[in-house]
């Protein structure tokens, strides 16, 4: 298949996910991709001409914080009822599609019914065919005030649950699903496997979408968008700049010219593994910026965490300007942004949210370059980068490695940065990441690492006191850094992580382990 024909396919082959502010939205997108499906989120008021642009063969109807009772709360475009496509509603996407097809909903603000349920399965249905038969029960998950009291013409109950007589809903003849429960958590077992059902047997859709054509698609698509300019990529050696650098170099090669800022704030080794993969395996024009001394200076005498990572952000455009001048302008910034980056959510509370903390990014470079931004991960989970990144060809080391943030380690060693605090947490680092490596546990833990406290604690070596640095050590799980669990270690590997620290690492004389989820904590100290 031609590369454009690809393109076509994918994007009339696509679902369109409406939404209306769940916090569970983009676990939609996910399932349906999961299903080898393309699917875009649009916010509920921008979702009509995202369907005239995408023609979809079906649509998804999100939870949502809101009630359909309540003045001015989301509706679905009344066209999209008209449009003779599939439609399945989640929750509040249920509640909405009924009240505007005239059906009932009432609100309730009493109780409801949040967390796990049971549903029992009264009707048959083409939705789950060869998946759930009349009879049985099944685990789903709900999360509800709201609830419909009277169904639309045309639609009948399916199954039925404790709290909602109308857990799933049909209307078959216009192939209008809703239900009560959230099938996109996996506290709904079977959830995933009834949007997967929804796509292929009621959209009708191959379910084919696979990482080989979304490289063809987007290779095509940045070589349309980029023409004869010059693009230059910030590359962290991170999997999200690296996964669109090597993508960017197979669409347009020698255009691309990559960026890679050595602040001097890298763990061990990092510098010249970044260098070598890039200049070695894939020939990409690299230029390597050495401005530790930059840096550090500006670093110097700066505790407070929010003006060491915007002296950091700034000093980074800073280094893009000057290089971008060097090879003569560039016309266009490519950029790793990932789906949960983008994705515009419908903010009900109301305001700006607080600031928690000013993450680096290049976000404030384009409009001060002019440059126009290639961003071809938008679509994607970190997962799924990794995927292309497979797909692609590229290295496990690059491939699996956890998040690095820009600002390096200068937001893990609190208080002030000094090359001789950064040198003793890069070996504590390496010793804590080795023994990871060694356990077998790297993959399995979303993000690890070590951080130098300003605190001096009393110890004893060799009979001799010591008055040495602490060092606290961070292993989290989580699925995109939001929200995040701490890794349950065994006390064993603990111990014996920081047995060698204090052995081998001259400077710290105690280790901690920090047991802060996220929230309340954050995943970085600073
Ligand atoms: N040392 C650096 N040199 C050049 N660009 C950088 C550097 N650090 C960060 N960047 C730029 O900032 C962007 C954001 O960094 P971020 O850490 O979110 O992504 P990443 O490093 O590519 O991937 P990962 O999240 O896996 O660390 C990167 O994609 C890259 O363009
Ligand atoms: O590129 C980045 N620039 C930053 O300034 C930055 N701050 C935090 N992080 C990473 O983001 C995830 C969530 O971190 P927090 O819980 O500390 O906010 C974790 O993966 C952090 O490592 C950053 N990444
Ligand atoms: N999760 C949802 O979509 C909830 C919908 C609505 N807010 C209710 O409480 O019923
Ligand atoms: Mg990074």
């Amino acid at each position: 298949m031609s590369v454009s024909s690809i393109a076509d396919k994918i994007v009339s082959e696509s679902i369109l996910i409406v939404d209306f502010g769940s916090q569970v939205t983009q676990l939609i997108a996910r399932r349906v991709r999961e299903a080898g499906v393309y699917s875009e989120i649009v916010p509920f008021n921008r979702a009509e001409e995202a369907f005239q642009r995408l023609q979809p063969k079906g649509i998804i109807l999100s939870g949502s914080p809101a009630s359909v009772v309540a003045e001015g709360s989301p509706r679905a475009p009344e066209s999209f009822f008209q449009a003779g496509i599939p439609i399945f509603g989640i929750c509040y996407g249920q509640q909405v599609m009924c009240h505007q097809l005239g059906g009932k909903v009432t609100a309730n603000d009493v109780d409801g019914e949040f967390g796990r349920a049971f549903i029992d399965v009264i009707a048959p249905s083409p939705l789950f065919e060869n998946l759930w038969k009349v009879g049985e029960k099944h685990q789903v998950w709900m999360s509800h005030a709201d609830r419909v009291e009277a169904l639309p013409e045309g639609f009948k109950p399916i199954a039925v649950s404790d709290g909602a007589p109308f857990a799933l809903i049909a209307d078959e003849n216009r192939r209008f699903y809703g239900m009560q429960f959230h099938p996109e958590v996996v506290h709904t077992p079977d959830g995933g496997k009834l949007i997967a059902h929804f796509v292929h047997d009621i959209c009708g859709l191959a379910g084919d979408w696979t990482m080989a054509e979304f490289r063809q698609t987007k290779i095509a698509e940045i070589r349309k968008q980029v023409g004869d300019g010059r693009v230059i990529c910030g590359l962290s050696g991170g999997v999200d700049s690296s996964v669109t650098a090597v993508l960017v170099h197979e669409a347009i090669g020698d255009q691309l010219t990559c960026v890679f800022v050595d602040h001097g704030l890298m763990r061990q080794g990092e510098a010249e593994q970044v260098v070598s993969l890039f200049r070695e395996h894939y020939g990409i024009k690299l230029v390597h910026v050495n401005a530790e001394d930059r840096f550090l200076a500006g670093l110097k005498g700066v505790t407070d965490p929010e003006t060491k990572r915007k002296f950091i952000g700034k000093t980074f455009i800073e280094i893009f300007e000057e290089e971008a001048k060097k090879i003569g302008g560039a016309d266009f910034l490519a950029q790793g942004t990932l789906y949960p980056d983008v994705i515009e959510s419908v903010s009900f509370l109301g305001g700006p949210s607080v600031t928690i903390k000013s993450h680096h990014n290049v976000g404030g470079l384009p409009e001060r370059m002019n440059m126009k931004l290639v961003e071809p991960l938008r679509e994607l989970f970190k997962d799924e980068v990794r995927d292309l990144g497979r797909e692609l060809g590229m290295p496990d080391i690059f491939v699996d490695r956890h998040p690095f943030p820009g600002p390096g380690l200068a937001i893990r060693i609190p208080g002030e940065v000094t090359k001789e605090r950064c040198d003793i947490l890069r070996k504590a680092d390496a010793v804590y990441l080795e023994e990871i490596r060694n356990a077998g546990l790297y993959n399995a833990i979303w993000q690890a690492f070590a951080v130098l406290l300003p605190v001096r604690t009393v110890g004893v070596m060799g009979d001799g006191r010591t008055y040495d640095s602490v060092c606290a050590l961070r292993a989290v799980t989580s699925t995109d850094g939001m929200t995040a669990e701490i890794y349950p270690f065994q006390p064993e590997f603990l111990a014996n992580v920081a047995t060698r620290i204090v052995n081998e690492v001259r400077g710290i004389n105690r280790v901690t382990y920090d047991f802060t989820s996220k929230p309340p904590g954050t995943i970085e100290w600073e």
